[in-house]
């Protein structure tokens, strides 16, 4: 037997990790870490959405028009996550609109089971993760920092690429999207009740990841 290129979780249930949280909180980069670290796959659900909100707006549609939503969301390519279209602030914000429709959410569900069902187990991060896509999770994590922590780090990461990005904006943005996405009435964003909170204002990536690998391991066991 060779040696393993990336750690073992105790196979005692399917390691489903699910990780939810507010915008720029982290997820996407908990999920990718921890994804890499035990050799799972990693699904961004939050690009879903975004992708279905582009695709309204390119039809020339209202976001808030389920039909055309519905439609877009059972039609979406393959490679839909390519875009970098999908990674701006306006995507963002049109994706919490579309996200609110339950005909999509109901739509995008058997992606994601779909995914969190691979035999090996498998890393989701998004808003509902716990809740709604695997509520038998057996490690749920909830990552949360302050509105302020956040928008600095979606400043600096939007900044890199647009010179006019402005934090007061993305400031402003993050709060109205935690506010709608936590006042929607399907899936909204609210911890599990079995979730664990990871609250990483303080925490750098390496500390926030060390931290996310302890929870992970007490709910799955250790690593080998
Ligand atoms: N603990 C952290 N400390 C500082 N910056 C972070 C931390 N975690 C993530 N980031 C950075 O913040 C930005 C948003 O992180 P991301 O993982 O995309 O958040 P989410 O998926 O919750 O929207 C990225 O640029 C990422 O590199
Ligand atoms: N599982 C998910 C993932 C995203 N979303 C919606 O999609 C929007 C964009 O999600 P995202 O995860 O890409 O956003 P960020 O947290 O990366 O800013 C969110 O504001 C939610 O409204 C959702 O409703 N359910």
């Amino acid at each position: 037997m060779g040696a393993p290129t990336s750690r073992v979780i105790a196979p005692a249930v399917a390691p489903v990790i699910a990780i939810d949280g507010p915008a720029a909180s982290g997820k996407g980069t908990l999920a990718r870490r921890l994804a890499a670290h035990y050799g799972l796959p990693w699904m961004d659900t939050g690009l879903l959405y975004r992708a279905v909100a582009m695709g309204v707006l390119t039809r020339g549609a209202a976001l808030d028009d389920e039909p055309v939503a519905v439609a877009v969301a059972r039609a979406l390519p393959a490679d839909f996550a390519d875009d970098p279209a999908l990674r701006t602030g306006e995507a963002g914000a049109a994706a919490s609109r579309v996200a609110a429709l339950p005909g999509v959410r109901a739509a995008l569900l058997d992606v994601q089971r779909a995914f969190a069902a691979a035999p090996g187990g498998a890393v989701l991060d998004g808003r509902d993760i716990g809740t709604v896509i695997c509520p038998e999770a057996p490690a749920k994590l909830f990552v949360t920092a302050s509105a302020e922590a956040r928008a600095d780090r979606r400043y600096r990461e939007l900044a890199a690429r647009d010179p006019a990005a402005s934090y007061d904006q993305i400031l402003a943005d993050i709060r109205k999207r935690d506010a709608d996405d936590a006042a929607r009435a399907v899936a909204p964003l609210v911890p599990a009740e079995d979730a664990i909170l990871l609250d990483t204002t303080h925490l750098g990536v390496e500390e926030a990841f060390a931290a996310a690998r302890a929870i992970v391991e007490q709910r799955l066991g250790r690593a080998a």
